[in-house]
Formats: C-alpha cells, sequence, structure tokens
C-alpha cells in the first residue's frame, strides 16, 4: 500500500480530534502515517474545551444538587450546608486532561502514527513544511495531507483580554479563580455551560447577548423554557440586543455596552471578571495556502462532503481538510467523523458525510440537544419539496422517571414530514438530554419514519419514553 517515493503516504497536520481520528485510522489500515502538532496533543477538545469544561461541569454539578435545599428537602433529605474547594476541582479538571492527552498520545503511537512537534505548513502540492521547536525547518512529501488545524477562541473588536480578569474559554478552563461577579459575553453553547458553573460555584453572573434574544441559535421554544429555568431561575441578569462594544481589564474591569442597531453606548458595567464566549475563529493563518491558491471563507478551509478541499469549486488532488478549520459544525465529534470520512476516500472508498444526523448538546444542569433541521429549516425544506410539516411536542412532567427524579422541567420537539414520517430534526431540553438525542439521531441517519420508530418498544420507567412519546403523537398525525 505505501508508495516508497513519498516520505509518508498520509501527512496530517493537527493533533486534535480531527487529527487524531484520521492519523489513527490511516495508520490502522496499513497507511504510513505522521501528525504534526505544534502545541499540545489533543487539541482543543482534549485540552482547552469538552474535557475540562465537562470536568467542571461535572463538579459545580454536584455543587449545585447538594446545595439545592428545595429540591433535597422535597425526598425528605436534608444535608449540611454544602462545601467545596476551587482547587480541587480545578485539579479534578486538569488531571483529566492529563490523563487523555496522554492515553491519545500512547493510542497513536501503538497504531504506528509518527508523531511530530513543530508548525506545519503547505508547501505546495503533496509537501509539507516542518519548524520544529528547535527552530529547524524541513521539508516533507506525502502522497496525500490533511489539514486539521482546528479553531481559536473569537476576541471582537473593542475587548482586550489579559487571561486573568478579561479571558476566554482556554484559561477558564483553568478555574484560577472565582470572581464574586462575572459578565459572560455571548449566550452561546459556552456562554451557557460556563454560567451553569459559575452560579452552581456562587458567582454572580451577568450574561451579554448582541442578538435580540438570549440563546440566540437555539430552537425559539426550548431556549424559552431552558432560559426559564438556565437564567432567569438563577443568579443571572441577562441582558440582550446590547453589545459588549469595549471591555478594559482590570480591577474592576469595565464594559461599555451599545445598542446592537444603533451602536450607542447604552451603559458602563463595572465587573470583577469578563469571559468572552463570543465563537471561534478558524486556525488557519500560517498554513501557506496561498502555495496552493486556496482561498478561505473568513479563514474557513473551503471543502465538499468528502472533505476534498477546494480551489474555484474544484478538488485540489491528494488535499483534505477536517474539524474546526472547515467551519462545518464545530464539535468535536463532526472533527472525528470528518477525519474517518477523508481517509476512507484516501483508501479508494466514496464516501461523503451526513451533517444532518450529527447531534450537538450543551450540557448545562440539565442539558440542551439537538439533531437535524431547525424549525425554520425544516418549513423551508417543505415548502420546496411540497410536503406537510409535521411539529410535536412531548413534556418531561408527563414521564414518571423525570417525576420520580423530581426534574421534570423538560421539553422535545420533533420535527417530521407528515405524509412520509420522516424525522427532519428534534430538539431537547430536559434531564439527559444530550444521551436522549443520540436516538433520534441515528433515526435521522437512516431517515426512518415515525410511523416504524412509533412501534418500537422503550424501556419503562425511562426518560428515553420522552422520545416514544413524541414517535407516537407524530405517527397519530401521519396523513398518508
Ligand atoms: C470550552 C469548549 C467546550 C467544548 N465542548 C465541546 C463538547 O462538549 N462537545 C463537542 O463535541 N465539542 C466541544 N467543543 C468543540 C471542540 O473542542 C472542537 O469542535 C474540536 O476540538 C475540534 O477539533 P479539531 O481537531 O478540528 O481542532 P482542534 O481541537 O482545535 O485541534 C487542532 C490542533 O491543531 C494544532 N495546530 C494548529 N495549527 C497548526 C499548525 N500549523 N501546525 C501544527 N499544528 C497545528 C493546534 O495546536 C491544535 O492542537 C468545545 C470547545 C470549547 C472551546
Ligand atoms: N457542548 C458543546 O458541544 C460545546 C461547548 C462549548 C463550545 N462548543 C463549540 O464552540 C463553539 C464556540 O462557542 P461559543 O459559545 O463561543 O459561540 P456561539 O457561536 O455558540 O455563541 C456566541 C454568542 O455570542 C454572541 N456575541 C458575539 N459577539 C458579541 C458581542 N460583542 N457582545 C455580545 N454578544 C456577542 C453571539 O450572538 C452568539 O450568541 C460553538 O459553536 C461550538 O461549536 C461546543
Amino acid at each position: 500500500m505505501s508508495d516508497a517515493s513519498f516520505d509518508f503516504d498520509v501527512i496530517v497536520i493537527g493533533a486534535g480530534y480531527g487529527g487524531f481520528d484520521a492519523a489513527k485510522h490511516a495508520a490502522e489500515h496499513g497507511l504510513k502515517t505522521a501528525i504534526i502538532e505544534s502545541r499540545d496533543m489533543g487539541g482543543t477538545c482534549v485540552n482547552r474545551g469538552c474535557v475540562p469544561s465537562k470536568a467542571l461541569l461535572a463538579a459545580s454539578g454536584k455543587v449545585r444538587e447538594l446545595a439545592d435545599d428545595q429540591h433535597l428537602a422535597s425526598f425528605g433529605i436534608h444535608a449540611a450546608p454544602v462545601r467545596f474547594e476551587r482547587q480541587k476541582i480545578a485539579d479534578h479538571a486538569n488531571q483529566l486532561v492529563q490523563t487523555i492527552r496522554t492515553n491519545l498520545t500512547k493510542t497513536l503511537e501503538r497504531a504506528g502514527v509518527t508523531i511530530l512537534r513543530g508548525h506545519g505548513r503547505l508547501e505546495g502540492s503533496q509537501r509539507v513544511g516542518l519548524r520544529e521547536p528547535s527552530g529547524v525547518d524541513r521539508v516533507l512529501s506525502a502522497r496525500d495531507v490533511i489539514v486539521a488545524t482546528g479553531s481559536d477562541p473569537f476576541v471582537p473588536p473593542g475587548i482586550e483580554t489579559d487571561g486573568r480578569t478579561v479571558f476566554t474559554s482556554d484559561e477558564a478552563i483553568n478555574l484560577e479563580w472565582l470572581p464574586r461577579w462575572i459578565a459572560i459575553v455571548g449566550s452561546g453553547y459556552i456562554g451557557l455551560e460556563f454560567a451553569d458553573v459559575y452560579t452552581a460555584l456562587g458567582c454572580e453572573v451577568t450574561m451579554i447577548e448582541a442578538l435580540d434574544r438570549v440563546m440566540p441559535t437555539f430552537d425559539p421554544d426550548i431556549a424559552k423554557i431552558a432560559g426559564r429555568h438556565l437564567i432567569d431561575g438563577r443568579d443571572i441578569d441577562a441582558r440582550s440586543g446590547v453589545l459588549a462594544s469595549k471591555v478594559t481589564p482590570g480591577c474592576p474591569v469595565r464594559i461599555d455596552l451599545a445598542d446592537f442597531n444603533s451602536r450607542e453606548l447604552v451603559e458602563t458595567l463595572e465587573v470583577d471578571a469578563v469571559l468572552v464566549a463570543t465563537g471561534r475563529v478558524p486556525s488557519s493563518k500560517g498554513l501557506n495556502l496561498e502555495s496552493l491558491n486556496i482561498e478561505t471563507n473568513r479563514g474557513f478551509v473551503p471543502i465538499d462532503d468528502s472533505m476534498r478541499v477546494l480551489v474555484n469549486g474544484q478538488p485540489v488532488p491528494h488535499l483534505w481538510a477536517v474539524g474546526d478549520v472547515t467551519g462545518k459544525l464545530m464539535l468535536a465529534h463532526t472533527a472525528a467523523a470528518q477525519g474517518t470520512v477523508a481517509v476512507d476516500n484516501i483508501l479508494g472508498q466514496n464516501r461523503t458525510i451526513d451533517y444532518r444526523s450529527i447531534p450537538a448538546a450543551t450540557f448545562t444542569h440539565p442539558e440542551i440537544s439537538s439533531v437535524g433541521l431547525t424549525e425554520a429549516e425544516a418549513k423551508q425544506l417543505a415548502e420546496t419539496d411540497g410536503f406537510q410539516l409535521g411539529s410535536v411536542r412531548s413534556y418531561f412532567k408527563a414521564n414518571s422517571k423525570a417525576l420520580a427524579e423530581l426534574e421534570s422541567d423538560g421539553l422535545m420537539k420533533l420535527l417530521f414530514n407528515k405524509s412520509s414520517g420522516e424525522v427532519l430534526g428534534a430538539h431537547i431540553y430536559g434531564l439527559h438530554a444530550a444521551d436522549l438525542i443520540q436516538e433520534v439521531a441515528n433515526a435521522v441517519a437512516r431517515r426512518q419514519s415515525v410511523r416504524q420508530l412509533s412501534t418500537e418498544v422503550h424501556t419503562h420507567p425511562t426518560l428515553s419514553e420522552v422520545v416514544e412519546v413524541a414517535y407516537k403523537q407524530a405517527a397519530s398525525q401521519l396523513t398518508a
């Protein structure tokens, strides 16, 4: 399989989740593979993203539960006042990062992947430049090259970070201190998850959202019910329609809030700290994309559904890109799936990716999840394809398991084609929503109909019956 005229069959630039899955898959299929990493093995997810943030959410979630006197009293439980050690919570996250980073590195080594440390760049077709930490610069050849360089936090103009009083998720995951009052700019995934952590640990939060409602990227009905619990029900003052136009680090931190539409100054806040959670930008600068005439879309590398890099709409031979740098559903499991698809195509298969069936979850307490089309997208599809859109709601308050847990605040919205029964999308807020969505994601992947799904038996009493109820309601509304 290996071609001796090249140094490697495959060189992957970037060892995040996308690069990791691609390199492992390639080596396991007999390809002579190298991976180049300039910073930490495991990339954002392992070092500064999913892993440490979920460790902080796990620990702070337990604090929230034990500190909720009223909830515990409803079970007849009276716990002593809860105490926690911030440093030990931070240590838990840090240790988990180290364990997973070590395991991931060993997995690559065991698979036979050559790990190269340094900064990688393209040097024209089938050639990769490597600047090692020592300063040595060399050029390697590869039959196929996969760009998997990921993303970095986006800091809007006017916001100055110092990493201590004004910071992004890169620093927040270290939980170095607990500000009495923290402003979180952005009410997306990162803003919501960190608001969950900070409020559980006793901080007061002001949430600043530029668009006209908080949680603007979530289904409006789900955002309404989730927002009531996750924002209004907590020590959070949420402001929407205002832009953090200027943030100056210090003690206190000053934030100028401007009206999103007029850009006129509305108010100046003085807080102890600011977390900037305003999205992410692709890490594509310094990749020397010009050597192959690749034009990016605001830094995102254009690809087709086979992961081939495109120039003027045409694939560049032997060049692939996966993960956040491509800007498609910037999630760890998307990056990993794209990595595998790219390698399967290198191996001569003809694979594409089905973005519609990729689920997403926000790990707040309770969680929010979704898969498939938004309601607006589904309406648009119904109009163009000429079918009637069905939408049903299934409530956690009608679920025995949720009631037993005294956690019945939750809603699932299911979108489907009323004539074929095909499941088009689902949006869930409620206990274990991140796990519940997987069943629907599988149905979307198989383009299954609620006609069949509604006959499948679910264990009683489990939260999965929330999904079963939605399928049954949908089946009863089919027109054909
Ligand atoms: C706080 C936070 C929480 C998150 N939580 C979740 C979650 O719960 N679930 C989920 O699915 N996703 C989550 N994400 C998103 C997830 O982390 C990303 O989607 C995922 O890491 C993308 O993987 P990637 O391989 O594309 O890029 P990355 O993980 O960013 O890895 C890219 C790697 O390439 C390296 N690199 C860049 N340029 C070069 C170069 N020129 N040469 C050599 N190396 C280079 C970088 O150092 C980096 O290690 C979270 C993100 C954040 C910030
Ligand atoms: N659980 C998960 O899967 C998970 C968790 C965290 C992050 N992520 C990934 O990381 C990405 C980035 O997350 P994020 O929360 O930073 O981005 P996001 O795009 O989800 O949300 C950013 C929010 O900030 C707002 N905003 C932007 N500039 C602003 C300003 N100047 N003032 C006020 N509001 C402003 C936007 O309107 C938006 O609502 C996500 O898209 C996701 O791909 C995933």
